[in-house]
């Protein structure tokens, strides 16, 4: 039944479409002559009525529905109306779907109501049997400022967007208009890749006005959609959308504006670029933005109310802001896309190749770089791209936190990678350091000390820039890490008596995504491949009792995961049940912070004793203890931070940690040759930089597959050359900047063409002592230093690596403006190194390679003949963490050969609470002992043959 066509009744006044015009994309069937539609995919029927207070009904669209399993009711023969309309917009909406042909004709309500009988059937006019002889209506009249502003673009764009009855539906849910004839312009604050941002004033209510010109309407439109989701606007971490509207610019074109709250610290880059931070905050603040994406990524419903998962794709520090109170919201949704369960990415759409090509490069994710982002899952891996950024957002954060630097000059703010590439990496600069030499961000010298706040710091963003995508955390486990990293004291005085005599935010408690405490209790469909809904209930606590509580509520699951533990003792589902209980800690809302006040604070009253020991199972720590003791750790830590180059020529037992040593004497005596199959396990980091190797006889086939690869990418950069050629010339025409600061007062003019309109205003206490906005460099090429003063003087001691960029100081303009979205120059021969290689190789062997990353945990370096093996075969996919998640690594083989993870596994990893993950042996951990290990080894490729029937070819499971 759920591919059968349906034919619906069909009414799309708004966007005029004629009979046979709709693509079937963005319809989701075919516009029939007799003006019904007919849906494809198996897709329902839906009608949206307006019910206005004189009792007047009035349709305002009717079509195919297509997010089946998302309405119950969408199983019904007849289209009744069945949540209470009290929910929608003065109650006045009717939205139904069924799955007849022709069902959506009219609506019943299906609610008994005081003045109408329980199934009172309502007429509408325009297909069929119409009973009351009411006309359609040709333009709905709904007055909300996202629809009018919808139904401006939906003339602009015709057919290029549509409205769907659930834009509608949230459209509907939106705040009423508000009056922008007495908006006020008066101080340019920032500037990005779409439009410049202004300190307005409206009503004598300060608000942030950004302004898109009219090429940029995409992301305009696209910014509003994605704010006027359902239950969007009520989340404390994500940035609040007031309204939207049109006007005409000087140069008589359209540009759009968004008036949002103003956050008087500007980007979260800003403010680190200006101030450090202590622990607490700092946590609070990345918390935050953690939060805000957790909430973004996930499905919800509520009521009636739809929330689709979102991915942001455009997660920097610069897209994230900061209130008053220094807790951050994540913003800037111009490039966000709707993930909803039912929304495929089929490759050679139009929307795919879309997928693959934003963000800003800085922050790109290796496999958006290398071009082998996953579009069979693209719901997921759209959501790891996102948590890659959030790493370096932690990184950049935390960078900058004082109490992480005891005793020493905190560094100034820098961006990711601005040490190895400077203000404007270029794409493949990017992808070389980032997708090939899989570099991360270095950590300072002074992290290097083991101590256990550090190391779960550590490891969360290393778990967040993990190479392989599926590894990564979710965002929602991402949050549970920053719950519990706020919960850790960093030892140090000054932190604790910053959180005695300020404590002005109580640490958050609970490892459950706390977003959904805004949402009182909901059903949560919210983890990537899980679709089983998850309960999650609310439980406070205020005043003194707070720390109490919540030590008895860690205790409490303490108790519970150990009892759990001992009735599941031998087998590796005893791990699992520890996890779930885990994962159901209470939390307390962040609204409570400010009034919640613990006379001390809940981290100096837990040791690292309750905290290790809440939530392990004791078998598990001792077995992973014996294989990960801390001098284990230590030398996993020394090599880490290593900074000394390391040769190429090293012994392969010089470049194996002991356990890998061990997997290597294990393999021996198992009869695998080593040098086919150690390989996989060993770093992949080649020792030079040769991206396209010649290739020889016995290599053709794999290097067909990368040549081919390549390709892929050239033709993907290549339509983002396109894009950003758009973008460039439409730069000319944006409005210019020049300004002139003084003290206290700041005079911006715009240039809008020829027109300059100058506005003078106080800065207040925006830019008071500040030099936000000095003589403006945009005219001549705007480059910036987004980094701000102290960047210089770490310049300075950062070998100078910088000192080619060129830096005006303009805080809030982003270093990636003018940086196309992905840019790149003509593809290289295929056997001369890229235009940057050189740079990166400069980076990466000059100064060691990363020791940071987390997929180098072993030697920097292999032996050559190691790397030629890795070139003549398919590159296998590593193997994540089998000692603590995955302990029954479940793994299949695709039809392409490679390897994928099953949804059960990502669900398994999604679940991982952090302390059992902190215990994993730095490598591999590899039991001989199969009765009391739950721990499987494969190998895979290469020489090992599939020692049963039902394993897959190419792997062998010991
Ligand atoms: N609501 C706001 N309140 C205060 N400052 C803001 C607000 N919105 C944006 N800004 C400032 O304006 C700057 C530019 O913002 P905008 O979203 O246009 O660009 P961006 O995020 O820096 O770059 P891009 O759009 O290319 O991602 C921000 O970095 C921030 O400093």
């Amino acid at each position: 039944l759920q591919s059968e066509d349906r034919e619906c009744a069909f009414t799309h006044h708004l966007q005029g479409v004629e009979p046979h015009s709709g693509p079937i994309n963005e319809l989701r069937g075919v516009v029939q002559e007799n003006g019904t539609i007919r849906c494809s995919h198996g897709s329902r029927c839906y009608g949206l009525w307006e019910k206005r207070a004189d009792g007047e009904v009035q349709l305002v669209k009717q079509g195919c529905w297509p997010h089946i399993g998302d309405q119950q009711e969408c199983h019904g023969d007849r289209c009744q109306v069945t949540a209470m309309p009290s929910q929608i917009q003065n109650g006045s909406y009717r939205f139904c779907c069924c799955n007849q042909d022709l069902c959506n004709t009219n609506f019943t309500e299906a609610w008994p109501t005081a003045d109408t009988p329980a199934l009172r059937l309502i007429k509408s006019s325009g297909h069929g049997d119409s009973q009351t002889g009411e006309q359609c209506p040709t333009l709905p009249r709904i007055p909300c400022v996202c629809v009018s502003v919808n139904i401006v673009l939906l003339t602009i764009w015709k057919h290029k967007h549509s409205l769907s009855a659930l834009d509608v539906m949230e459209a509907a849910n939106s705040e009423p208009a508000v009056d922008l004839d007495n908006l006020k312009m008066l101080e340019l604050i920032g500037r990005g890749r779409y439009g410049a941002v202004f300190r307005g004033c409206l009503n004598e209510r300060c608000v942030a006005v950004k302004l898109f010109s009219s090429a940029n309407r995409l992301n305009f439109s696209n910014e509003c959609s994605i704010y006027c989701l359902p239950l969007l606007r009520q989340h404390d971490n994500i940035s609040r959308f007031l309204s939207a509207d049109e006007r005409m610019a000087a140069d008589g074109q359209p540009e759009f504006l968004i008036l949002m709250e103003f956050y008087p610290h500007g980007s979260l880059s800003r403010y680190l670029s200006l101030h450090t931070v202590d622990w607490s905050t700092c946590c609070r603040m990345t918390h935050g933005v953690t939060r805000g994406l957790a909430f973004l990524h996930t499905e919800l419903y509520r009521g009636d109310q739809y929330k689709p998962a979102v991915a942001h794709r455009d997660v920097t520090s610069r897209n994230v802001l900061v209130r008053a109170d220094l807790s951050c919201v994540l913003a800037d949704f111009g490039l966000s896309m709707r993930l909803t369960g039912n929304r495929p990415c089929h490759p050679g759409d139009d929307d795919t190749i879309a997928i693959s090509e934003v963000g800003t490069v800085r922050y790109m994710a290796p496999e958006v770089l290398g071009g082998a982002l996953n579009l069979r899952d693209c719901e997921s891996a759209l959501k790891q791209v996102d948590v890659y950024a959030l790493g370096l957002l932690y990184w950049e954060s935390f960078r900058r936190c004082s109490d992480l630097f005891l005793g020493e000059a905190v560094p100034g703010y820098q961006l990711a990678y601005q040490a190895e590439l400077g203000n404007h990496p270029s794409f493949e600069e990017m992808q070389i350091l980032v997708a090939r030499e899989k570099h991360r961000p270095r950590f300072p010298e002074a992290w290097k000390e083991n101590n256990l706040t550090l190391r779960l710091l550590k490891e969360t963003m290393e778990d967040c820039w993990d190479q392989d995508a599926e590894a990564r955390l979710t965002a929602q486990c991402a949050e549970e890490r920053l719950s519990e990293l706020t919960l850790l004291s960093t030892h140090t005085a000054i932190h604790n008596h910053r959180n005695l005599s300020h404590g002005h935010w109580s640490p958050q408690v609970g490892s459950a995504s706390s977003y959904i405490e805004d949402l009182q209790v909901g059903v949560v469909k919210n983890l990537q491949g899980d679709g089983h809904p998850t309960l999650v209930t609310k439980m406070t606590s205020s005043g003194t009792d707070l720390a109490e509580k919540n030590r008895n509520s860690i205790n409490y699951e303490r108790q519970q995961a150990q009892s759990q533990a001992r009735l599941s003792s031998s087998d590796s589902l005893s791990t699992n049940s520890v996890l779930s209980l885990v994962t159901t800690l209470s939390t307390i809302p962040e609204s409570e912070h400010k009034a919640a006040v613990p006379s001390v604070p809940v981290c100096m009253q837990l040791t690292e004793e309750d905290l290790e020991a809440t939530k392990l199972d004791p078998k598990e720590v001792d077995k992973n203890l014996r294989e990960s003791s801390d001098e284990n750790l230590m030398e996993h830590s020394q090599k880490q931070f290593s900074s000394e180059p390391q040769s190429s020529n090293l012994l392969l037992h010089q470049s194996l940690q002991p356990t890998e040593v061990k997997l290597a004497q294990f393999l021996l005596v198992s009869g695998v040759p080593p040098g086919s199959q150690l390989c996989h396990n060993l770093p992949k980091r080649p020792t030079s930089l040769h991206l396209l190797p010649k290739t020889t006889e016995t290599s053709s086939a794999s290097s067909r597959l990368k040549q081919g690869k390549l390709k892929s990418n050239h033709r993907q950069v290549e339509t983002g050359v396109a894009k950003m050629n758009k973008v460039t010339v439409i730069t000319a025409i944006e409005p210019q900047l020049v300004t002139t600061v003084t003290n206290n007062t700041s005079t911006s003019g715009v240039v809008y063409g020829n027109r300059v309109q100058v506005i003078t205003a106080a800065t207040g206490s925006y830019s008071a002592g500040v030099p936000t906005l000095v003589t403006n460099g945009l005219i001549g090429g705007g480059r910036t230093n987004p980094a701000g003063p102290q960047l210089e003087e770490e310049e300075k001691l950062e070998g100078k690596k910088l000192q080619r960029e060129d830096h005006l100081n303009l805080l809030n303009f982003s270093p990636d403006e003018h940086e196309p979205l992905l840019r790149r120059e003509q593809p290289p021969a295929e056997s001369e190194p890229f235009p940057h290689q050189s740079r990166a190789a400069d980076i990466l062997s000059g100064r060691g390679s990363n020791a940071n990353n987390n997929n180098n945990r072993g030697s920097e370096v292999k032996p050559e003949s190691i790397l030629v093996s890795e070139v003549e075969r398919p590159k296998a996919r590593r193997p994540e963490r089998p000692s603590s998640l995955d302990l029954s690594y479940d793994v299949t083989l695709t039809g392409g050969g490679g390897l994928s993870a099953s949804g059960e596994k990502i669900k398994r990893r999604v679940k991982t609470p952090y302390t059992l993950k902190k215990w994993r042996p730095a490598s591999w951990v590899v039991s001989t002992d199969t009765s009391k290990s739950s721990i499987a080894v494969f190998l895979v490729g290469g020489a090992a043959t599939a020692t049963a029937a039902s394993e897959p070819d190419g792997m062998t499971c010991f």
